[in-house]
């Protein structure tokens, strides 16, 4: 299984359309960092694919499975599990997990400074909208994912663990990633 010592995980977290994916998939693309899939009950989008983008679930399969965490955000429920996690590690020392922000106190509070939590945002939430509505997401919905805790604003008490993002332009968010790539290189995974 390799060192455990080694073995770290890059924790996403932002509102609805900052990038998450967009940043999860650049690091998966460009440097061999996988996503660890999750699980959800919310309808496929255009594009996303059944076991690439998450392992789309009934509520009867979801109630079956074996958590680590889990959450219900808007209508849907979503859950990672640690089997997904130890698996990914098996093969790889660097991996990626999407999550709200609930998620990111379990994670940290479960596994330490294994994790590097990358909180990805934008200028304005204008922005946030456009987006969500380019992507064709129904505007009642994006009004709920924009306001309350669905926004996943970052909390005070997680502002000292975060690497903060801001995706207003992409080829930025880039060169920021690749810098970090780069300190991570040179520190070999001493990632906190
Ligand atoms: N810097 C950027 N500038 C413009 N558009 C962007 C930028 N980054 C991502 N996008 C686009 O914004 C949309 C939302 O991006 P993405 O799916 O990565 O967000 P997300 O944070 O994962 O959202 P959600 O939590 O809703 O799944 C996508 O269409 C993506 O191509
Ligand atoms: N705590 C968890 N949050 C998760 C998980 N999988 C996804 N998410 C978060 O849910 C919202 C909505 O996702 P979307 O794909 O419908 O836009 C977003 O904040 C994700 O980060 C999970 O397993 N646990």
């Amino acid at each position: 299984m390799g060192d455990f010592l080694l073995k770290k995980i890059i924790i996403i977290a932002g509102p609805s359309g900052a990038g998450k994916t967009t940043i999860s998939d650049y690091l998966s693309e460009k440097y061999g960092i996988p996503r660890v899939l999750t699980h959800t009950t919310r309808p496929m989008r255009t594009g996303e694919k059944q076991n690439v983008s998450y392992h789309f679930e009934t509520d009867e399969t979801f109630a079956q499975l074996h958590f680590f965490e889990h959450i219900r955000y808007g209508s849907y429920q979503y859950g990672s599990s640690r089997e997904a996690l130890n698996l990914a590690w098996k093969k790889h020392d660097l991996v990626s997990l999407i999550v709200d922000i609930k998620g990111v106190y379990t994670y940290i509070k479960q596994l330490g400074d294994k994790v590097y939590f990358l909180y990805v945002t934008t200028s304005t939430k204008e922005e946030l909208k456009e987006r969500l509505l380019k992507r064709g997401d129904d505007p009642e919905k994006i009004k709920e994912r924009l306001s309350g805790s669905e926004l996943n604003l970052l909390p005070e008490d997680l502002k000292q663990y975060a690497h903060v993002i801001v995706n207003d332009d992409l080829a930025k968010t880039k060169q920021a990633l690749d810098a970090l790539m780069a300190r991570f290189q040179a520190k070999k995974y001493r990632l906190l």
